[in-house]
């Protein structure tokens, strides 16, 4: 289904860049409906431009203007300086989709006056290949339809999953954070392959291509995570040797705390912006 809007992202980073690739790829916004703005930074814009046949729009008032979804897509501490620039040519006929981390959509309506459809969003960066896992809730002037249409747009890019407000900081703790963890694992498996004397090469293949089997594998079985590892652990095998070496340092404790830590400091990214003068 492809969606017939102008949508403009101010912020042209990481995350938006995923989420263009992912609704182009799937052929959900046709390119030219498509504009992106940032601050100031023409050489991005460029980039974006050649990579993704996007329009790219140096004023982003005009940007804003031009569109039927604006999606915000700085990071919360430029939330402020954004809003202030364009909230007086956003009208009620405007949906605003929010991907920035911790902002509640009250502060955004509360900024934009009183009848402004929002809803806020958490994608992650694997919505570049069509795999975020992403949540969405509605703020309180945005309708059925906005919904149904952000969770269309979304699609395009993963799975989405409407969550209450009050449950997007554990989403962004899990989801939005959650590809860096591999990731971090990722590169710590890597340096290990290597010292145990294999190849870089070598060791991206195998660690790359076990990550993809265990993704596949939990996408194929009902079986609980405890079951998995278990099916891998032989006793006094290989497996178990790795496994008492993470639970020896708390693997699974220093997980959670982790996550833990990433939500709560979602929750102080929303508390720490200062209020905006309407
Ligand atoms: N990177 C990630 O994995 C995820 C990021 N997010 C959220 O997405 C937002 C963007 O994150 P990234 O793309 O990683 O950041 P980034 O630093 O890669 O990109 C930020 C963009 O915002 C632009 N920008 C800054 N001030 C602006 C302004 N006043 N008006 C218009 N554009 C402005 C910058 O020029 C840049 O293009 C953040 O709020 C973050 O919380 C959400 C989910 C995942
Ligand atoms: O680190 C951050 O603040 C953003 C939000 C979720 C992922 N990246």
């Amino acid at each position: 289904m492809q969606i017939n809007k102008k949508i403009t992202f101010l912020g042209a980073g990481s995350m938006a860049e995923a989420i263009i690739g992912g609704l182009i790829s799937r052929d959900i916004v046709a390119p030219h409906s498509i504009t992106a703005a940032n601050l100031q930074d023409q050489k991005r814009l460029n980039y974006i431009k050649e990579t993704y046949k996007i329009k790219t729009q140096a004023n982003r008032l005009e940007a804003t203007d031009s569109a039927d979804i604006i999606i915000l897509a700085m990071k919360p501490k430029n939330f402020h300086d954004a809003i202030s620039h364009i909230k007086h040519v956003i009208s009620k006929d405007q949906l605003i989709v929010s991907v920035i981390a911790g902002i509640p959509t009250s502060q955004i309506e509360e900024t934009l006056g009183e009848d402004i459809p929002v809803i806020r969003t958490m994608p992650n960066t694997s919505a570049k290949v069509g795999e975020s896992a992403s949540a969405i809730c509605r703020g309180k002037h945005a309708t059925d339809a906005h919904l149904f249409t952000v969770e269309t747009l979304f699609n395009a890019i993963g799975t989405v999953s409407i969550v209450e407000e009050a449950q997007m900081d554990a989403v962004t703790g899990i989801a939005g954070s959650g590809p860096a963890y591999f990731y971090y694992m990722i590169e710590a498996m890597e340096k290990a392959g290597c010292e145990a004397g294999l190849s870089e090469e070598q060791t991206h293949e195998l660690v790359r291509q076990t990550i993809i089997g265990v993704g596949k594998r939990l996408q194929n079985t009902s079986k609980s995570p405890k079951e998995l590892y278990q099916e891998v652990m032989s006793p006094g095998g290989t497996t178990e040797a790795g496994i008492h070496t993470l639970a020896k340092h708390h693997f699974q404790e220093t997980v959670q705390e982790a996550v833990g830590n990433a939500v709560t400091r979602s929750k102080e990214l929303g508390q720490s912006l200062p209020t905006i003068q309407k």
